[in-house]
């Protein structure tokens, strides 16, 4: 049925409650280069003093000296914000603190000496997840600090009492509100970065050359109790050109919350990827004659039967060629048995000549449908053929097979496709496969217990994660 959602959602990624947990580790790491990255501006003032005068003061150079976060909570609140309390940071700031009073009889008095304020933090920082222009935008408006400790500590000799109390009727209440404002603005500052970061990089692992997959979010995140969620186009691009936006048959209750992360794909989002390879003529492998042979003997098959001999027109293998390709975009539709692959294939088999273009010998078609089974395991992608149906189409043979009659012919051509042509095809693709999702980095996450399982209509991969140290160096690279 027709989904509910205004643009319709080819992909959905799912990041769980015990999720959040590993990520906790590491937001006090943000939250630290957030305030370290924070700029203090000078505090002056001058107040009119009993007995004193006019005082006038300045803290300058204010530097973070010391700074250190105790621990923190992420919790996911419903239909509204990641809540993230961090309690005990205690910072201590470092700077020079100019005062002088002007005493009666035109006594000016002017003093410089470092101090350092000793503070002592907790943070509560509401996120809320929306979505501009389909990117992921982060709002950490609802920033609250607490401060349980704000002391000041003079260098040098005692400090007069009229100070201390400056301080702590006025200058804390100052610090508080600068610490406020500039600790809020660079988490805002650095949660932005962070979303952009990982669209970006996202955007990275799902594109190859010109076939990239547009995954512009379709409405903002959505934030459950145990879960928050976000819907993505998934619509193909291929040399930059949009598909349409297939039907989506996404709803919640497809995904599970038991796993850290899960990623639900519509199979027509498979298909359009296999459509793109096809475009892109990926769909195509070529084995010499001599690795064409070393396969039949592998499967026991023998090189020197007839038929054969005949085929290659007494030609030895080592000059000769055979070429395995697509004709059309094969379909992909997800069942729970697996992957269902639809795909008409042609094998040629060439002849390579010293002094002339090589010649076709032999020629034939089929109407093929496997059904596969994908798993991920040391970060390898392992594909199992599950099922499959050979449907002979043609052949076309460039000299008469003299002995041979049609039907012996067509069983041949289906024992060779079903033990060396589909096994051929599945063990080029694997490595392929594996080799293209290693290119963008997939090895280096620490992804636990993978799996990938396919339904009416779409595949879910669903897993767990060891926090992914290299993105974030990689993201704390980019904000120096
Ligand atoms: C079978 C063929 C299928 C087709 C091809 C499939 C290709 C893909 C295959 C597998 C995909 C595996 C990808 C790698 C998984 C690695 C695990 C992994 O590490 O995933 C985590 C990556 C970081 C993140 C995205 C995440 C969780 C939460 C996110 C955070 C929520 C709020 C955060 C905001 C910026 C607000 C910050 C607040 C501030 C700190 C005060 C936000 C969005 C930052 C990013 C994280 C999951
Ligand atoms: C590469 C994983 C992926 C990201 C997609 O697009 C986006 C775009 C923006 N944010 C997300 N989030 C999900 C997510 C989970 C795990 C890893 C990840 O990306 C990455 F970190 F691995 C990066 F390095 F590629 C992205 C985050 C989104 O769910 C949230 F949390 F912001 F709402 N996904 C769509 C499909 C797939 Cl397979």
């Amino acid at each position: 049925g027709h989904s509910t959602s205004f643009t319709q959602t080819g992909i959905v990624c799912r990041i769980t409650r015990p999720a959040t947990l590993v990520l906790n580790q590491e937001t006090t790491k943000v939250i630290q280069r957030a305030f370290q990255r924070a700029t203090y501006p000078d505090i002056k003032g001058e107040k009119i003093m009993f007995l004193l005068g006019k005082v006038s003061y300045g803290l300058h150079n204010i530097q973070i000296s010391n700074l250190s976060i105790a621990s923190s909570q992420v919790d996911l609140k419903k239909d509204k914000s990641i809540d993230i309390a961090i309690q005990n940071v205690s910072v201590i700031f470092k700077g020079t603190l100019q005062y002088g009073y002007h005493g009666g009889w035109l006594l000016r008095v002017q003093q410089s000496v470092d101090f350092e304020i000793d503070t002592s933090i907790n943070l509560q920082i509401n996120t809320r997840l929306t979505c501009d222009g389909g990117r992921v935008q982060a709002d950490t408006s609802d920033c609250y600090l607490s401060f349980h400790k704000l002391a000041l500590h003079l260098h040098g000799e005692k400090q007069p009492g009229w100070l201390e109390q400056l301080f702590t009727d006025f200058i804390s209440f100052t610090m508080k509100l600068i610490l406020k404002g500039q600790v809020c603005k660079e988490i805002n500052v650095l949660a932005n970065i962070m979303a952009d970061f990982v669209q970006k990089k996202a955007a990275l692992f799902l594109t190859d050359g010109d076939i990239g997959l547009d995954i512009s979010l379709t409405r903002a995140p959505a934030i459950k109790d145990n879960y928050l969620e976000s819907h993505h186009k998934g619509v193909l691009t291929y040399k930059n050109q949009s598909s349409i936006l297939p039907d989506s048959t996404y709803n919640p209750s497809l995904l599970g919350d038991s796993r850290m992360l899960y990623f639900w794909f519509s199979d027509k989002v498979l298909s359009s990827l296999a459509k793109a390879a096809f475009l892109d003529k990926r769909l195509m492998l070529t084995l010499t004659g001599d690795e064409f042979k070393a396969l039949l003997q592998d499967k026991g098959l023998d090189t020197n039967q007839d038929i054969l001999r005949e085929i290659f027109q007494h030609s030895s293998f080592s000059d000769s060629q055979v070429e395995v390709r697509s004709l059309t975009a094969p379909q992909i539709i997800c069942q729970p048995e697996g992957t269902t692959v639809k795909s008409s294939v042609s094998v040629e088999i060439r002849l390579l000549h010293q002094d002339r273009a090589p010649t076709v010998a032999f020629s034939f078609e089929e109407d093929i449908v496997t059904v596969i089974q994908a798993s991920y395991e040391d970060k390898k992608l392992i594909l199992d053929l599950s099922d499959f149906q050979i449907h002979h189409k043609s052949f076309h043979s460039a000299s008469t097979l003299c002995k041979q009659s049609q039907e012996s012919i067509q069983e041949f051509l289906k024992t060779l496709t079903a033990m060396v042509g589909i096994p051929v095809v599945i063990s080029w693709l694997e490595p392929a496969l594996t080799t293209l999702l290693n290119s963008k980095g997939l090895d280096l996450f620490d992804i636990i217990n993978p799996e990938i399982i396919t339904n009416k209509g779409y595949l879910v991969l669903q897993m767990d994660f060891g926090f992914p140290q290299h993105l974030l160096e990689d993201f704390l690279q980019t904000i120096i």
